[in-house]
């Protein structure tokens, strides 16, 4: 699939379906916050395994009870594509299952 940079105006409506999460710097990211660290390294887990599915891999960084997640496609000289839009729509459907909330 050939793969381009979405433009500013896509970027932003595209981000209307996906609540918490911004754009700066050319990155989708967000914040989610757990009641613990378990419950935070499961949803990294999972994460990992669908990045592996989907072949496009975030910025992760986990903390004691905060997951980071940053993304954009390296293929395009790190711009935000619909392939970033993908990856954060399937976090998106799995967070809940591991009691993620809003940062
Ligand atoms: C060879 C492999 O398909 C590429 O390196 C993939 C892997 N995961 C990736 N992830 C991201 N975020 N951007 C990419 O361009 C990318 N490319």
């Amino acid at each position: 699939m050939a793969v381009e940079p979405l433009t500013d105006q896509e970027i932003q409506r595209r981000l209307e379906q996906l609540p918490g999460w911004s754009f700066a710097d050319d990155r989708l990211s967000r914040t989610y916050v757990f009641k613990g660290h378990p419950q935070a390294a499961g949803l990294v887990a999972e994460i990992a395994t669908i990045q592996e599915e989907l072949d496009h891999h975030s910025d992760l960084n986990l903390g004691y009870n905060k997951v980071g997640v940053t993304v954009n496609t390296h293929s395009v000289g790190g711009k935000v594509t619909a392939l970033d839009f993908e990856l954060a729509g399937r976090i998106e459907e799995i967070a809940p299952r591991h009691g993620a909330r809003a940062d």
